[in-house]
């Protein structure tokens, strides 16, 4: 097996000598001016540890990386923090922080906790590889809802047959294909992971086809394509709405012919794999907009299923909140028991647009406070506080909401899109959706 690979952004020379001496691979690189596309080191961990000047770009350096590696392990040694930062840190998609100065054993223990034996030995690169046995995660919630996409994961795991899941971000897309996988007879071999939009448009071939040895200069040895890596398995392709249009032809001849070729290399392989897609887009949108090839789309769309998002399954609020506090408990070695009832009062009103991830974000930065017994409103971010009183304060039909949000913003899109915490394609999407022209205040 070889040895786990730890990236260090930024600086922290002690730590990278000590992690040296106990046998990791240590890569150093630079914080600014980095793409973050660990395309040949597949690292196991990366600890973002910035100079005092480069503090402020920690949130958007773990956004950055969340983005394109949605399990790997993030850790960050902050030497002047504030609560707010650690918030943002943790609203990025952080799985924790250290605040320098610290004891070197400490961190060591914490970074073994999350270099899992399956981890090491993923191969892959751009975007995550789970392998053979992966770190399953229960599927929490028993609203009707949740329910039914229980009962069809199971139905559908047993049909070998090519899925397209569809949702809001953050609404457990990745779950349910994991779960597709986990319950299918396929279950024994690799469930394979590609985020289709991290993957370079250059690298395509070369990381889903693989490549023979002297296809190309610099391929000093053969490797497996991701199609390859999932052998016998399932190959998951996560946000397929973001493929550009030419890897979407090189997919469907792919799917069509039913074998690939490696670059440079002689044979055929039949493809066996089990294809699952997601998307939080709307594909048929995509398709009638022609962001998507048609053809494929029908190859994908074999069976559908759709993740609904938090605000229509509000009975799940309380199963998932305790299920996030009962995990940051051990984490933090706390042991908080729920949230106050205003806690859930307020849970409860909010509309959550980020779904689940935003859940348990808030769930997570709520324990920077050290909450006693009861999560209080108090502990709740900052940030949360303020979003649930913008959005209070603002009408509940949708396009009065935007309406009002954009004029208050003087038609500034942005400034809109921050405010009701959709992202700016979403403002200009609701804008064509619901018609809305720009004027002046009084005639709206
Ligand atoms: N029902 C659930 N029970 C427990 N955890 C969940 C559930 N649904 C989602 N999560 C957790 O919420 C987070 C977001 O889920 P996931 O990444 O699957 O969402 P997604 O729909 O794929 O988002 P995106 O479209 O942004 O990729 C993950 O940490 C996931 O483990």
């Amino acid at each position: 097996m070889r040895s786990s690979v730890i990236v260090i952004a930024g600086e922290y020379e002690v730590l990278a000598k000590r992690l040296a001496e106990c046998g990791y691979r240590v890569i150093n690189i630079p914080i600014r001016h980095e793409s973050f596309r660990f395309v040949e080191i597949d690292p196991d961990i990366i600890i973002i540890s910035p100079s005092c000047r480069e503090v402020g770009h920690i949130p958007d350096v773990i956004r950055r990386i969340r983005s394109r590696y949605s399990l790997l392990p993030i850790i960050t040694i902050i030497a002047h923090s504030s609560e707010e930062l650690i918030i943002s840190a943790f609203r990025a998609g952080v799985n924790d922080y250290f605040k320098a100065p610290f004891d070197t054993d400490e961190i060591l223990e914490n970074i073994k906790k999350y270099l899992k034996p399956e981890r090491a030995s993923s191969q892959g690169c751009c975007g995550d590889c789970i392998s053979h046995k992966p770190r399953w995660q229960p599927m929490i919630g028993e609203s009707r809802a949740m329910q039914k996409i229980r009962s069809d994961i199971v139905k559908i795991a047993a049909a070998d047959m090519t899925v397209l899941i569809t949702g809001e971000t953050g609404t457990g897309k990745d779950l349910v294909a994991e779960l597709i996988h986990r319950k299918s007879p396929r279950r024994e071999f690799p469930f394979v992971c590609v985020n289709c939009p991290s993957l370079p448009e250059t690298l395509i071939e070369s990381e889903m086809f693989g490549y023979d040895k002297g296809a190309f200069t610099g391929a000093v040895r053969a490797k497996r394509g991701k199609f390859e890596l999932a052998a016998k398995g399932s190959l998951f392709l996560d946000e397929i709405g973001d493929m550009s249009l030419s890897a979407q032809s090189k997919l469907l001849r792919v799917i069509e012919k039913k074998e690939i070729f490696r670059l440079g290399g002689q044979g055929v392989i039949p493809l066996d794999v089990r294809l699952i897609t997601a998307t939080n887009k709307d594909p048929e949108k995509l398709v009638a907009e022609g962001k998507f090839r048609e053809d494929l789309f029908y190859r994908l769309n074999i069976v559908r299923i759709h993740a609904p998002p938090l605000r229509e399954r509000k009975s799940d609020l309380l199963s998932l909140t305790a299920w996030f506090i009962q995990k940051m408990n051990q984490q933090f070695g706390c042991q908080i028991e729920g949230l106050t009832e205003n806690s859930k009062r307020m849970m409860y009103q909010y509309e959550w647009p980020g779904n689940i991830r935003e859940l348990k974000n808030v769930i997570a930065a709520s324990f920077i406070n050290l909450p006693r017994r009861k999560t209080t409103l108090m502990d709740l971010p900052q940030s949360f506080k303020a979003q649930f009183e913008t959005a209070r304060s603002l009408p509940k039909n949708e396009r009065r909401k935007l309406v009002s949000v954009l004029m208050e913003n003087n038609w500034n899109k942005s400034r809109a899109a921050r405010k009701l915490n959709w992202s700016r394609m979403t403002v200009y999407r609701k804008i064509a959706k619901y018609n809305i022209v720009e004027k002046r205040a009084r005639d709206q």
